[in-house]
């Protein structure tokens, strides 16, 4: 990981953005030449706009931790304060142990923080100071009411954006980088100029964050893109420049592009449904691969190599997981319900569908393949986080199947190389059942590594591709030797040789490739 951090630094750093040494930021005149506005004339945002001297972000998660420890490590004179009202969190991430596991976060934090990077539940403090506002909060899917199950519920975005407006005491700039729906930043702008004090001026931006959790680091420090939507006015395309010079420490001008608002909201929505539409698209016929002989790895593949389709994000898997895939088309679904276009809702309600239909069809060959019944037996569950190099569950599809084991009457063993054992009980209790944590350990138990949980079971069901889990790292003889025959391994991720573990003696089993063991309507034709 030590990798990244030079790697980084060695990075063209935009001239013009750099300060010399003992030199202050300007606060006005500063003119960005360059940036690209898609739908606007190229030079429409060369114009005065401020130089940030000091930032805050409200919300201290996987986005505007690692994203803002970015900012500051890359802006030496800038200030960064990360405020969140989770103390426990601002606590970690002023300790040693961080709050969240990041391949190269240890890094970025620990050369940055104390210096110019600094996490507070002090809220107020960080609003008052900062001249540009990050709101990286949460936006989770509504459980209760209008939309329950579908829009998002933008009560943490509003509740950080009346704060905003009831401390600051000069002009900011707020930006949307929590993922949001089309139009939140008009809600917001009605909040702050409803509530705020005589003469004090806000400037709305959407900045919609892309990095994907395990590579957010690379992710930061290498964008595609970085997105800026804001109003066609001249005090939106001034803010919108003021936030450029803050990427532009590190990335290229010609990779910041700037549209207006709702193209910026609306493009983050889509770029979720985008990438999580493949993965359903590569999991049905995965599907497909399973009933007729044909390989998901050499379809994916064939088709990766043309140019026109490209070879990413077509991996089977046992289901797409993480926080943001499922809320963000659900999202989108109920926006388009609300634009009274079923077609559209129906269509991207389906890539929903047919992950759920994923984990169910792959429980299925579990249970069907250890001869019709789970009853008793045991199984080992390798990952429970919802992809590799992250100890993060949210809608994990290992949750999912754990509680279909759990349904079936099975003993589960769970191993995971970052998921906290309090973590995993959280997952499996259901919201509001008190006291089930006991009675689910009677039927689920954390293994310590991959043999204790294998020990004894009947098969190995992998639900994240976890380096650690591959047949070059893992003794598969020994596991093999400690278990119940035959032994079964069900590969959710396509991550072993399912040649090589065969030799050993398991039954192997693995997405997007025919059964290959006991078909039993076959067999007893
Ligand atoms: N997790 C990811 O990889 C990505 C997430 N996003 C989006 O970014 C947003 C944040 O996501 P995460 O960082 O994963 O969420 P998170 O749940 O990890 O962090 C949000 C934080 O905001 C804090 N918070 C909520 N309301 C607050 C308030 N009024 N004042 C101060 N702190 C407050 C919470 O205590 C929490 O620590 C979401 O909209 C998500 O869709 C976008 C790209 C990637
Ligand atoms: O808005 C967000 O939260 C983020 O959502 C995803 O990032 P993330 O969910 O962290 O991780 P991904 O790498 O996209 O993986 C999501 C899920 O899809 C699965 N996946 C991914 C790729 C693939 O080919 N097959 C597959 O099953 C992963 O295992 C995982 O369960 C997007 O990739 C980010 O660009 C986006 O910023």
């Amino acid at each position: 990981m030590a990798s990244i951090v030079p790697k980084l630094e060695s990075l063209a750093v935009s001239a013009a953005n750099q300060l010399s040494p003992g030199e202050e930021p300007s606060r006005a005149g500063a003119v960005t030449p360059g940036i690209k506005r898609l739908s606007r004339p190229l030079g429409a945002i060369d114009i005065p706009h401020i130089t940030i001297k000091s930032i805050c972000c409200i919300g201290a998660g996987y986005v505007g931790g690692p994203t803002c420890a970015v900012i500051a490590h890359k802006n030496p004179h800038i200030k960064v304060t990360i405020v969140d009202l989770n103390a426990a969190r601002i606590a970690a991430w002023n300790s040693d142990e961080l709050p969240i596991y990041e391949p190269g976060l240890d890094e970025v934090v620990k050369s940055t923080r104390g210096k110019n990077l600094f996490f507070s539940t002090d809220v107020d403090a960080g609003i008052l100071e900062a001249d540009l506002i990050f709101v990286s909060v949460n936006t989770p899917t509504k459980i209760k009411g209008i939309g329950a199950g579908f829009a998002a519920d933008l009560g943490y975005v509003e509740s950080a954006t009346r704060k905003i407006a009831e401390v600051a005491k000069s002009d900011k700039i707020v930006v949307e980088k929590s993922t949001v729906p089309c139009r939140t930043a008009q809600s917001m702008r009605y909040i702050l100029e409803a509530n705020a004090k005589p003469d004090i001026h806000f400037d709305i931006l959407s900045n919609p964050e892309f990095l994907a959790e395990g590579t957010a680091i690379s992710d930061l420090f290498y964008p595609d893109r970085v997105l800026i939507g804001s109003l066609d006015t001249e005090r939106g395309r001034s803010a919108a420049a003021s936030l450029a010079d803050v990427y532009a420490g590190w990335v290229a001008r010609d990779q910041i592009i700037t549209m207006n608002l709702w193209s910026s909201e609306l493009s983050k929505l889509a770029a979720n449904a985008l990438l999580a539409q493949r993965i359903s698209s590569i999991n049905a016929l995965s599907a497909i691969c399973e009933a007729t002989g044909a390989d998901i790895d050499e379809v994916s593949y064939a088709c990766g190599l043309d140019t026109r389709i490209g070879p990413k994000f077509l991996k089977a898997s046992v289901g797409f997981g993480g926080s943001c895939f499922q809320k963000d088309i659900l999202n989108l679904v109920y926006l388009s319900e609300s634009l009274h276009l079923p077609e559209v809702a129906a269509y991207w309600k389906q890539v929903v569908e047919m992950n759920e239909y994923q984990k169910r069809r792959f429980t299925n060959r579990v249970i069907s393949c250890l001869f019709n019944t789970l009853t008793g037996k045991k199984i080992a569950v390798f990952g429970f986080a919802f992809k590799k190099d992250t100890g993060d569950t949210r809608e994990s599809p290992a949750i999912t199947l754990v509680n279909y084991f759990r349904e079936e009457k099975a003993y589960i063993s769970i191993y995971d190389p970052k998921v906290e054992e309090s973590q995993v009980w959280m997952d499996l209790t259901e919201p509001g059942v008190v006291d089930e944590t006991e009675a689910i350990k009677k039927q689920v138990s954390i293994a310590a590594n991959p043999y204790e949980a294998a020990a004894g079971a009947d098969a190995i069901v992998i639900c994240t591709e976890w380096n650690d889990f591959r047949e070059t790292v893992l003794d598969y003889e020994r596991i093999y030797a400690s278990m119940k025959k035959p032994a079964f391994i069900f590969d959710g991720r396509l991550i072993l040789d399912a040649k090589k573990v065969t030799q050993i003696g398991f039954k192997v089993e693995t997405i997007g490739r025919p059964r290959t063991t006991f078909v039993q309507s076959k067999d007893f034709e």
